[in-house]
């Protein structure tokens, strides 16, 4: 299920945070060497892709105790392996790992454990465990990336395949009532829904705001609110993506929807309307953040700081908003 275009992309002299580019946009991009020639975002490829298998025929088995999965509460990428995380009940088996929402020029610090430091990788920068596994990474450290405890090496930072793996090669380890995100019988739907929402939606509102020219902000414009109607209409008649069973689908459309009117709305210039203005889709947001696993992994504060302290070319001054109010998130949304 390969979820990103750019994932056959070279990782060779990517900087972390407005390096040199190919584009003559590249000086106003919030990551340089993630700009096209027409100012659009192209986002890096993962640089870890391991994989850690039930049989352990990869060298690396599913064994609880062994591998650390590192987030950011502001990332939607690392935010859906949480979640999956606690839908499954994996988090006895798999330990997790914090960082800070605010980088430095170094990346993702441990600045929130006491002494700055990973209790268990005894790290302070995620770039550490990058650079202990190729010491010649030069992109942008990225979370969710799981750290395999013994050798403190990234296995992967490939966050479509982790929440795929959560749930195929670890599920002996599930709870017993745990749902089953990635059924056999709906992996061709949620796969091909699961990609319009990646290149439309997930990553089309970093398109809307990591664009440097009004072309290319306006044609990602376009493409995520027509995905946005699209998912408007499907859901009227459905309570989720793939029909009554809540699966990878939601999850991966959910973490975008719940930062849509906290940061990309404003921050990233989504602004034909707020997410609180599609009543259907609104319902199924709140849907899904009321059910368990959901609504207790968000920090509306973390989000809001990491986006808009951290992105300097496109907010500078590093203000954060006060709004909006989430008390809205509470309320019922008729749906189930
Ligand atoms: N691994 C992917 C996606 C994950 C990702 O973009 N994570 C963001 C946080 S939402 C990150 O870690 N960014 C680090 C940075 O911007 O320096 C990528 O390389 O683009």
């Amino acid at each position: 299920m390969p979820e990103d275009a750019s994932s056959t992309q070279s990782q060779s002299g990517t900087s972390r945070d407005g390096g040199q580019g190919t584009s003559s946009q590249a000086g106003a991009a919030q990551f340089g060497r993630e700009a096209g020639a027409r100012g659009e975002f192209v986002r890096q490829a993962n640089r870890f892709t391991g994989r850690i298998t039930a049989d352990g025929s990869s060298g690396l088995p599913a064994e609880p105790g062994r591998y650390r999965l590192v987030w950011s509460k502001a990332c939607p990428w690392a935010h859906r392996s949480v979640i999956v995380r606690r839908l499954l009940g994996l988090e006895d088996a798999i330990s997790l790992a914090t960082v800070d929402p605010i980088r430095d020029e170094r990346g993702w610090r441990f600045t929130l454990d006491p002494d700055g430091r990973d209790p268990v990788l005894g790290i302070e920068f995620l770039a550490e465990a990058y650079h202990a596994t190729d010491p010649g990474f030069q992109g942008r450290v990225t979370v969710p990336c799981l750290v395999d405890e013994r050798s403190g090496q990234v296995v992967t930072n490939d966050y479509p395949q982790i929440t795929l793996d959560f749930s195929t090669q670890w599920k002996a380890f599930h709870r017993p009532d745990a749902p089953d995100l990635y059924p056999q019988d709906l992996r061709a739907e949620i796969d091909e829904v699961a990609d319009l929402v990646f290149h439309d939606v997930n990553n089309g509102v970093y398109k809307c705001g990591f664009a440097t020219s009004q072309e290319a902000y306006e044609a990602a414009y376009d493409r995520l609110f027509a995905r946005l109607d699209w998912l408007e209409d499907r859901l009227r008649g459905q309570r989720y993506l793939c029909g009554d069973r809540l699966t990878e689908a939601d999850v991966r459309l959910f973490t975008t929807l719940v930062r849509f009117d906290a940061v990309y709305h404003g921050h990233f210039k989504c602004n034909r309307n707020k997410l609180t203005e599609m009543p259907v889709l609104w319902a199924y947001a709140r849907d899904l953040f009321q059910t368990p696993g959901f609504g207790e992994t968000v920090d509306f504060d973390q989000i809001k700081r990491h986006y808009y302290a951290t992105h300097h070319k496109i907010n500078p001054t590093g203000v954060v908003p006060k709004g909006p109010d989430p008390s809205g998130w509470a309320e019922p949304s008729g749906r189930g």
